[in-house]
């Protein structure tokens, strides 16, 4: 066929959909005043015909009946307005993609056009689009022309592709298309990567290559861990793979709500939560580190943040408290640890929880052994706190007939007294309370937990951790890191490496599965240390797992084995899946590069051919010529075009610095603090901080061997560097950092 005649008839397929999907919006936008009106109407009976408040168990199943009745309107009302912006949305832009299939068996050349969203016709059922999510889609993802198939749901679908075609349809116009093979698959990848960045991360779904596909698309795996290098697309991939399990035509298909995203802070929650809406979807229960491990244990103790943390590592390197501090860290997060706080709560109920014998009114209740051989004999797999509160529920049910008896001797003796004729009763009553509340009191003393208190007793109790730790290795500065803990504990504060350990033995102690959700999504994992991930196993209970994180951007531990075998015990889960992902997709060739010398031998990431400008690594004398050199570069690059130019630097501390120093001579915002707001422009952020993030130009202050020479800088640096997308340059004074090669 000629290229017009090809023409025409994409313009024609083009046009019947846009008329399809012109007539669902019209239907749509008609039914919506009805639907309207119909759930204000329903409203109003209910509020006119129900009583607002009863006892009357008759009138409660009425309410029910118009609440029903409410909630289903209301659904109807908003799935009506949703498929309105969804209408809308496709009458922009319908589909992107294309290809023809002929299935094994048939003489058939299917033509599938490819979209955001499913577009059928339910009357005749024809598709003119198909959602990306479907599984014919998946051969367009994954296959070339030729031999190809796809799973639908009863069975494998084998074929031949006879055609693949990409297009370019904005304002629901056709600018223009073609068909492609692999190469041209990679210049359209060249066109979308050679864009800028965005304040907010963007959709890929016009270009998801084959091995993220895979990703995406695996429902079947309960724990799949994802080693990406920098740029992959490890949290884009991530954000497809939920867009996935949301699709409607999923058998698995699950809520919004029934996802959690685990993120590094509030900037990268911000920076991702543009991409399900884009793909329309709605966006999915978000939690940083702190909320999960500070903001719990916060109220009880004073806690540090991730982001404080970090700071304090990065700043304190090469001095005794730095060393000690990273030693606390690894030790707080290790296996090791966690078995010494089993260890603890089986050492506290037998030990430490001291039971006294029970007497009410000179009766006694229990004897102290026998309520021992309870505590110690029944339920012994539920939580300890659990356990305990039984206990003072039994005991108080058998002083409850006692509390009568006991009343009526009160009244006795107060009648004897004089001058309380006309109070007797509410006199006696009063005494009665008194002394139940003393006996409660005194009973709660044992059956109260607090696991802070245990916390700290396992620090402040002279050698009682070393006797816990019987048989399991210590690090070196054991006694100073106990010193340093009490210290802190002490003072009412909690570092962030102890809040996951509180939360192990809150959880622990007290029972678990506060999340209700059935797939937790882990970005950033190489950042958590096994502990933590014990109490995600806590916390979220039986979910499936998707973990992703690169093992070359874990910032503080050197030796940490995150994301294979240790986290693989820990969840245990039957289905397990490990996938890599070795290219490269947001830094051009030249800065790839550049950035896996940082890193040294033994690194494997493969650029994406996309050749840009050589980064520049430039000297100056002293740090105001480095000062001057930095705002150049920015305004040269805003010059011509870049609109996100980052100035990293390795602290929090010294962004300030560097901020103070630029404000006056450029539009300048500082990010030094994880609620801070992303913008275009020129911003000053440290490193740990623009982590997950990128940028059209990053611009490295002070990258002299002073600031970065020890293998925690090597990590940084290289985390500064592959944050660039187009331009990267490096400022030094002295001697250039040894990791720049
Ligand atoms: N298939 C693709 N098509 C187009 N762009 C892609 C594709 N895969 C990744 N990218 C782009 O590459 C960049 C990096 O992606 P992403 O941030 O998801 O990677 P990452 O592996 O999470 O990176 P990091 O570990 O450095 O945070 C983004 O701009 C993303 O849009």
């Amino acid at each position: 066929m000629s290229y017009a005649e090809e023409l025409r008839e994409e313009t024609e397929y083009l046009d019947n959909t846009l008329a399809f999907l012109e007539k669902q919006l019209e239907n749509e936008i008609n039914s919506l005043p009805g639907a309207r009106q119909k759930l204000i109407n329903l409203r109003k009976d209910m509020w006119e015909n129900t009583v607002h408040y009863t006892n009357d168990f008759t009138r409660l199943t009425e309410i029910n009946q118009y609440l029903a009745e409410v909630n289903i309107q209301t659904a109807y009302y908003v799935n009506n307005r949703n498929k309105i912006e969804k209408y809308k949305k496709l009458l922009d832009s319908p589909y992107f993609g294309r290809f023809d299939f002929i299935e094994d068996g048939t003489f058939d050349r299917e033509k599938i056009y490819i979209g955001l969203d499913n577009v059928a016709d339910p009357k005749t059922n024809r598709f003119f689009v198909y959602d990306w999510r479907a599984p014919v889609s998946s051969i367009f993802y994954r296959f070339e022309l030729g031999r190809a198939y796809y799973k639908a749901p009863a069975a494998t679908i084998s074929g031949d592709v006879v055609l693949k075609r990409q297009y370019k349809i904005h304002n629901a116009n056709l600018k223009y298309f073609f068909d492609f093979s692999i190469r041209i698959n990679d210049e359209i990848l060249q066109e979308v990567l050679i864009r800028n960045s965005s304040a907010k991360m963007r959709n890929i779904v016009e270009t998801i290559q084959k091995e993220q596909d895979l990703i995406i698309r695996d429902n079947k795996s309960e724990l799949l861990i994802v080693q990406g290098v920098a740029g992959s697309g490890k949290t884009s991939v991530a954000l497809h793979r939920i867009a996935f399990l949301l699709y409607d035509g999923l058998k698995s298909k699950i809520n919004s709500s029934d996802i959690i995203i685990i993120s590094p802070n509030a900037i990268f929650s911000k920076y991702i939560s543009s991409v399900l809406p884009e793909l329309g979807e709605e966006n999915v229960r978000q939690a940083t580190c702190d909320e999960i491990f500070s903001k719990t244990v916060n109220g009880r103790l004073k806690t540090e943040t991730r982001s404080e943390q970090l700071e304090y590592l990065i700043s304190s390197q090469g001095t005794e408290e730095g060393d000690i501090k990273t030693q606390s860290i690894a030790f707080k997060g290790s296996e090791v640890f966690k078995e010494i706080l089993d260890r603890l709560i089986r050492h506290w109920e037998r030990h430490m929880i001291i039971f006294d014998d029970i007497y009410y009114d000179g009766t006694t209740i229990e004897t102290r052994q026998l309520l021992k051989n309870r505590f110690l004999n029944n339920k012994i797999g539920m939580p300890v706190a659990k356990r305990l509160k039984r206990m003072e529920n039994m005991v108080l049910e058998k002083i409850h007939p006692l509390q009568k008896k006991s009343l009526g001797k009160i009244e006795k003796i107060v009648q004897q007294s004089d001058g309380h004729d006309f109070e007797i009763k509410p006199f006696s009553r009063l005494l009665s309370i008194k002394r139940s509340k003393i006996f409660l009191e005194k009973l709660r003393k044992v059956t109260r937990v607090d696991y802070t208190n245990l916390y700290r007793e396992l620090f402040n109790k002279p050698g009682l951790l070393l006797k816990l730790a019987g048989g399991l290795e210590l690090p070196a500065e054991i006694e100073k890191i106990t010193a340093l803990t009490r210290k802190t504990l002490n003072s009412g504060k909690a570092a962030y490496e102890d809040c996951a350990p509180l939360l192990y033995l809150k959880l622990k102690v007290e029972g678990g599965d506060l999340y209700a959700v059935e797939q937790v999504v882990i970005d950033e994992a190489q950042d958590y240390y096994p502990l933590q991930y014990e109490v995600f196993k806590l916390l979220f209970g039986s979910a499936g797992y998707t973990l992703l994180g690169d093992i070359n951007q874990s910032i503080e531990n050197k030796e940490r084995p995150a994301l294979d075998v240790s986290v693989t015990g820990i969840f245990d889960k039957r289905k397990t899946v490990r996938f890599t992902l070795k290219k490269c997709y947001r830094s051009s060739f030249e800065i790839n590069n550049f950035a896996q010398k940082i890193l040294g031998e033994g690194n494997d990431s493969i650029s994406f051919e996309r050749h840009e400008a050589e980064p520049e690594v430039v000297f100056r004398e002293t740090q105001a010529e480095i000062e001057h050199a930095l705002t150049a570069k920015a305004s040269e690059y805003l010059k011509q075009g870049y609109g996100s130019i980052a100035v990293i630097t390795k602290t929090a501390r010294d962004a300030r610095d560097i901020y103070e120093k630029l404000k006056d001579s450029n539009r300048i915002k500082l990010v030094d603090a994880p609620e801070a707001e992303i913008e275009k422009g020129i911003l000053v952020i440290p490193a740990y901080l623009a982590k997950g993030l990128e940028f059209d130009v990053v611009l490295v202050h002070d990258a002299s061997s002073a600031n970065y020479s020890t293998g925690l800088d090597r990590k940084l640096l290289y985390i500064a560097c592959t944050r660039a997308l187009h331009r990267l340059a490096l400022f030094y004074t002295g001697t250039k950092s040894p990791f720049i090669i």
